[in-house]
């Protein structure tokens, strides 16, 4: 039943989306500070449904609205904020009928992005940041992604001390996964994700990129994220952030590859022309 659950579509909303073939997550982050697109959306919301609008009519299967910057060092925000920046773009988002995420690891944040409309959870923490999420996200039966990351339930960036990165995230999302379970969250309501970045050396991230396939044993689909993010700059004569395109969009083809059912990505209409290739080189493999 492990592989029938991480083929069966999740519900968003009245609708449900389909995980037998890789979706495309867009990231829409409405913070001053996000390390590679921040600040752009923030102060004008009527740019960030622009930019949701574009990245849905490019192919995204979804929207990820944080209001949070995850970034390494960035300043903490307070809930309210956080909750006054993203609930305003979900409800016109969702009054649009686009399919929606909320990346938030605060329960009163993720609490009213479900009831403005977002229909998946995405915790950066794994809902270990927030004792509340579980009971939430049980009771809304909305979908959620548990990503890895190694900090205790405040810094995302502690460095993790891995024995093996592999096996460690393994166990780490395993652990998340159970809680998850026995806080009365169904296993077909459970994405995971390695949190490629997060606590994580260059050579980790590049271990975990490299074993992504290994990560389906625990039976449930995969979100992959490394747009833009520094592993690509450290690879690539450090290109700055908006100038990872290529390097983002050749993780998101790995990440397919490795049959991962879901990226995140900022530049959408390029990684979905991607897929399109990726998709007829697959299927010219098979023959009728
Ligand atoms: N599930 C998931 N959520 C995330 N949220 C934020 C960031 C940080 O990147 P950003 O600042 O570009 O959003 N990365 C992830 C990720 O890799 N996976």
């Amino acid at each position: 039943d492990n592989l029938r659950r991480v083929h069966q579509p999740i519900g968003c909303g009245q609708r449900m989306l389909r995980l037998d073939q890789p979706q495309v997550m867009g990231i829409l982050n409405v913070t001053p500070d996000s390390f590679s697109d921040g600040g752009k959306f923030l102060d004008r919301p009527e740019t960030a449904l622009e930019h949701a609008h574009a990245m849905l009519a490019a192919g995204a299967a979804l929207i990820d609205v944080g209001g949070e910057s995850t970034r390494p060092g960035a300043a903490a925000v307070w809930e309210g904020d956080e909750a006054k920046r993203v609930v305003p773009v979900i409800e016109a988002l969702a009054a649009s009928g686009a399919a929606i995420s909320i990346d938030s690891r605060r329960s009163t944040v993720i609490e009213a992005a479900l009831a403005a409309g977002a229909h998946i959870v995405n915790d950066v923490s794994a809902m270990r940041h927030d004792p509340r999420t579980a009971e939430i996200v049980a009771a809304s039966g909305a979908p959620v992604v548990l990503m890895h990351a190694p900090g205790s339930d405040g810094d995302l960036h502690a460095d993790g001390e891995y024995a093996d990165v592999v096996l460690d995230v393994f166990d780490a999302l395993r652990e998340r996964r159970d809680a998850a379970l026995a806080g009365g969250i169904a296993p077909e309501k459970i994405l995971l994700d390695p949190g490629i970045g997060f606590g994580k050396s260059l050579a980790e991230n590049l271990a975990l990129v490299n074993a992504l396939p290994m990560f389906h044993a625990l039976g449930h689909p995969i979100l992959f994220g490394a747009s833009r993010k520094r592993m690509i700059g450290a690879l690539s004569n450090e290109a700055p952030a908006h100038q990872r395109m290529a390097g983002s969009v050749m993780l998101a083809l790995k990440a397919m590859d490795a049959g991962c059912q879901m990226v995140r990505v900022h530049d959408v209409a390029e990684t979905v022309q991607a897929l399109h290739v990726w998709r007829g080189l697959r299927d010219a493999a098979l023959t009728d």
